[in-house]
């Protein structure tokens, strides 16, 4: 929090919807959750249960087809009603986004030097260029690589390095948020392992804020202050990330905290524990608890009742949708 106690960013109530050929399609749901300075928080959920869509309304980056409903609010300003010149300081300055793959973001035949430049001359037009080749240097060792790798092109440089090279790009205009949507799903355990690293440690060091989306429940549960997990559009389970990871209380959550521990098995990594199928077409949500029928632990009420996300009484920094979880 801020020393007024407002967060750094804040969905509130936020729904999106896309409109498609096929009818509406309700990709969020509903979703409450905040970011302070300095703090890492998480979003898990399979493919498909809303996390990117999410995220692409804190830079209001969302297709022209989505509809956003509630209030996305970074530093006291709804970023959905801002005016274009706010938003345009808005993107690198305030909020940044590593994306996955930075093979297919980063430009191919432009050193990637020039490509961390751009940000840094659009924001600041008046720097010299020996000062942003120097700031880019800067950034360049700040993520673990020498100064002089600017020149190379993307193709000349490690999967790993790649994402680095985004990491440096993002810190770029010294944003106070930054947003990594599966930043290192493409890279394999160890390299994973050092990219979040380099992040997790920059984050904590600048004091910036840290919204981290990944289908990996045990990445989020090392990074990650706080975890928001999602099923069908609706975050499902929220609290303390160890808690989240080590004790869930949703059985979405558990089947995900179940799965991914296993290193060096890649088919079982993507499937959570215990689960059939697979999460429901959001154009067509069963009644009621949209997980029941997938959920190991499903009673006759679940096929009817949708549960609201709530904090049980006996763990008040958490919270879950489902029947079983607090008074019903
Ligand atoms: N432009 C779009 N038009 C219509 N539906 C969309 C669009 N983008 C996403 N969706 C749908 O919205 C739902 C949520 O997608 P989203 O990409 O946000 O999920 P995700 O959890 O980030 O998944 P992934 O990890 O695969 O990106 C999915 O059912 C998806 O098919």
């Amino acid at each position: 929090m801020s020393p007024t106690g407002t967060p750094l960013l804040a969905f509130e109530d936020v729904s999106v919807t896309y409109r498609t050929s096929g009818g509406e399609v309700p990709a969020v749901r509903d979703v409450d959750l905040t970011v302070a300075s300095g703090e890492v928080v998480g979003v898990a959920g399979e493919s498909g249960c809303g996390k990117s869509t999410l995220a692409s309304t804190i830079l209001r980056l969302q297709p022209p087809t989505a509809k956003v409903t509630g209030r996305v609010i970074f530093e006291g300003e709804d970023v959905q009603t801002m005016k274009w010149g706010a938003l345009r300081a808005l993107r690198w300055a305030g909020a940044s986004m590593v994306f996955q793959g930075a093979l297919h973001s980063l430009n191919p035949v432009q050193r990637v030097g020039a490509q961390i430049a751009e940000p840094i001359e659009l924001h600041q037009p008046s720097l010299t260029e020996a000062r942003v080749r120097s700031m880019v240097g800067d950034l360049l060792e700040q993520v673990g690589l020498p100064a002089a790798r600017a020149r190379a092109y993307p193709h000349q440089l490690s999967g790993g390095q790649r994402q680095r090279v985004m990491i440096a790009m993002a810190l770029a205009c010294g944003p106070r948020l930054i947003v990594a949507d599966e930043p290192t799903t493409a890279l394999d355990v160890m390299v994973q392992a050092q990219v979040l690293g380099v992040l997790e440690g920059l984050v904590r060091e600048l004091d910036v804020g840290l919204l981290m989306i990944s289908h990996d429940l045990s990445v989020l549960a090392e990074l990650c202050d706080r975890i928001a997990v999602m099923y069908a559009g609706r975050v499902i389970e929220h609290g303390p990330a160890d808690k989240v990871f080590s004790d869930p209380l949703h059985p979405y959550a558990a089947a995900l905290s179940a799965s991914f521990p296993r290193i060096g098995d890649p088919a079982a990594r993507y499937a959570p524990a215990g689960l059939a199928g697979d999460p429901p077409d959001p154009a067509e949500l069963p009644a009621g608890c949209s997980f029941h029928p997938r959920c190991p632990k499903r009673f006759d009420q679940c096929d009817t009742v949708e549960p609201e996300l709530r904090w049980p009484a006996e763990t008040r920094s958490r919270e879950a949708a489902c029947l079983l979880v607090g008074p019903s």
